[in-house]
């Protein structure tokens, strides 16, 4: 694979948490290569890592030893500016989805445009409520996070991190809440951005329907990985 057709690329990364004896080493030489606009699920027992690569991959946590480099960019020894920037490019869904309750379904998905400083207010009008519609909520445009189900919660959250059409998209079982048909759809909107935009994806689930589609799945175990398996889907 060519540079410019791979959006992250780790090698040697370790992690730990804690200090003197409670140190814990939480990754072992993660070695990865990921394909610009692959849909990539990331699967493994509780504990086993996911989470910690995940926010290291998003350059929420900063990187202690080994390199990840993400769109080009080599995070470890990044400065702050640099890794404000990437993270304008990137998409995060995770389980908390931290929405503000004082905003609509709309306003909230806005919020997702504004960090990335498009700030015209009709176009992020128009893209909110496109994003939303697609993932089935038009009529819920104006509702606020207290009126919406856990559900209906969780997708404002998804098209909050989509509608700026991001690079990289991290998720940590986004679908968790969803039914299945919902699920579907929040899927095969990612596997669109990937065709259509080169919009690369890399989610924890455990739902085995989303395995099925998966381009390719990761499994940590004890922060390794032990398994890599790449599909033909
Ligand atoms: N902030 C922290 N401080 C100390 N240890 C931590 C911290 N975060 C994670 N760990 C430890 O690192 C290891 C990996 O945790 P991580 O949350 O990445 O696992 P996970 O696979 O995402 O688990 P889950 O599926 O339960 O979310 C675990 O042993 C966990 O206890």
């Amino acid at each position: 694979m060519a540079d410019d057709d791979i959006s992250i690329r780790t090698s040697g990364l370790n992690h730990w948490f804690g200090t003197g004896e409670a140190r814990k080493q939480a990754l072992f030489d993660i070695g990865l290569r990921i394909a610009r606009g692959s849909f990539i699920v990331m699967v493994g027992p509780s504990g086993s890592g996911k989470t910690t690569l995940l926010t290291l991959l998003g350059c929420l946590r900063e990187v202690q030893e080994g390199s990840v480099v993400l769109l080009g960019q080599e995070l470890r020894h990044a400065t702050t500016a640099q890794s404000v920037r990437l993270r304008r490019r990137l998409g995060f869904i995770f389980q908390a989805h931290n929405l503000h309750e004082s905003l609509t379904a709309r306003q909230n998905v806005m919020m997702g445009l504004q960090v990335k400083g498009r700030l015209n207010r009709e176009t992020a009008d128009e893209a909110a409520a496109h994003v939303l519609s697609i993932l089935g909520l038009s009529d819920r445009l104006d509702y606020l996070p207290a009126n919406l189900s856990g559900g209906q919660n969780q997708r404002v959250a998804i098209g909050r991190a989509l509608v700026g059409n991001p690079d990289v998209v991290l998720a940590d079982e986004p679908t968790a809440a969803l039914d299945w048909e919902t699920a579907a759809k929040v899927v095969d909107l990612l596997k669109q951005l990937g065709q259509a935009r080169g919009t690369t994806t890399v989610m924890v689930t455990h739902d085995n329907r989303i395995l099925d589609r998966a381009d390719r799945i990761l499994t940590l175990q004890d922060g390794r990985l032990v398994a890599d398996d790449s599909r033909r889907v």
